[in-house]
């Protein structure tokens, strides 16, 4: 642990909606070399999903700043936490930490999140910025960079970029999203991870040897994400999986093209296990059988985000079609 007086160094992961923040934190947390790690985690939504798959034991429990984004709306939040933290490490109610991980929305532009860490006395005095790790999609990567200003900016503050998703892209469509990265963020090193977990070690390397960073230039800060539409839905009643899983696939393709990210953690019928989906623009992954639900709050949540008003609508077509049922 580092000594009582010396800044705690604070890593940033920001990369645009899906690309891949929360799994690279995931294996970060999972890496003994990470042990001991506070973790802030923003959304944009009210309901939070991120953080319960970050649940570690050992580790503060992962705090979640919801329902807007630290970069902007919520820049005070970001040191209310940390002073917040601060405080209960110091009367023991939070195990002690070496660093804080923050994970940004996808939607977040790191300049004002940098400057904050400049222009805050007290934060200056108790935390470090150490690094911004930006998390590129290897499939969808290119084309958000082009589109969608926050990604760009996301990627022009990193330090270092790893490019997630190698695994689903082809390899040429990789070397020219490396070149796009090259001279978007000439200063960044560049990774690229696949699901092949053995490398993240390796990958991760860099991250423990970046020293402390120099001030950003002050950047124009875009607000189009203030346009960002997201609707939320909990619910208790236990579905049986395929009769979500058509519903879903029915709503994605009603919304095809505008839905930017949908998360979720289910409760369905016949296993006491939870299912995350995840669908990231028009790619949907796998949805995954976690071992255990990470808390006790066992009831399902949804999480819709768009540009438009395509995620309420969606969320409502998605009720329509579940409710009746259960
Ligand atoms: N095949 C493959 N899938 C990946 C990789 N990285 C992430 N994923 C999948 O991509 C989906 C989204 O990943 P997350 O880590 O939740 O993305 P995120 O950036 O935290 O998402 P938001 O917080 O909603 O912006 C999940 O289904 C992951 O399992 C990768 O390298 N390869």
């Amino acid at each position: 642990m580092p000594d009582e007086a010396a800044p705690i160094p604070v890593l940033l992961v920001t990369g645009f909606l899906g690309a891949g923040k929360t799994t690279l934190i995931g294996r970060m947390l999972d890496d003994p070399a990470f042990a001991g790690s506070a973790l802030l985690v923003n959304e944009v939504g009210e309901i939070g999903i991120d953080q319960e798959l970050l649940v570690r034991s050992g580790s503060p429990p992962p705090q979640l700043l919801a329902n807007g984004c630290v970069c902007c709306v919520m820049n005070d939040d970001l040191g209310l936490a940390l002073r917040d933290l601060d405080l209960r490490r110091r009367d023991g109610s939070i195990p002690p930490f070496a660093r804080v991980i923050v994970e940004t929305t996808g939607v977040a532009d790191p300049a004002p999140i940098l400057a904050r860490f400049i222009a805050d006395g007290w934060i200056q005095r108790h935390f470090v910025l150490s690094a911004v790790i930006t998390l590129v999609d290897g499939v969808l990567g290119a084309a958000t960079l082009r589109s969608q200003p926050e990604a760009a900016s996301q990627a022009a503050h990193a330090d270092a970029i790893l490019i997630s998703k190698a695994d689903l892209a082809d390899s040429g469509a990789v070397d020219g999203l490396r070149d796009l990265l090259a001279a978007t963020a000439p200063h960044a090193t560049i990774l690229v991870a696949g699901s092949e977990d053995a490398a993240v070690g390796r990958l991760l390397e860099p991250f423990r040897l970046l020293g402390l960073r120099a001030p950003p230039d002050h950047d124009d800060h875009h607000h189009d994400h203030a346009l960002v539409t997201t609707a939320s839905w909990r619910f208790d009643d236990v579905l049986p999986w395929p009769v979500i899983a058509g519903a879903l696939d029915d709503v994605v393709t009603a919304h095809r093209g505008r839905l930017m990210r949908i998360k979720g953690l289910l409760r369905v019928r016949d296993t006491d296990r939870p299912v995350v989906i995840d669908g990231v623009q028009d790619l949907f992954h796998p949805p995954r059988l976690l071992d255990r639900w990470p808390s006790d709050d066992r009831s399902s949540r949804i999480v819709m985000i768009s540009r438009d008003a395509s995620s309420e609508e969606a969320m409502r077509a998605l009720r329509r079609a579940l409710v009746p049922i259960s």
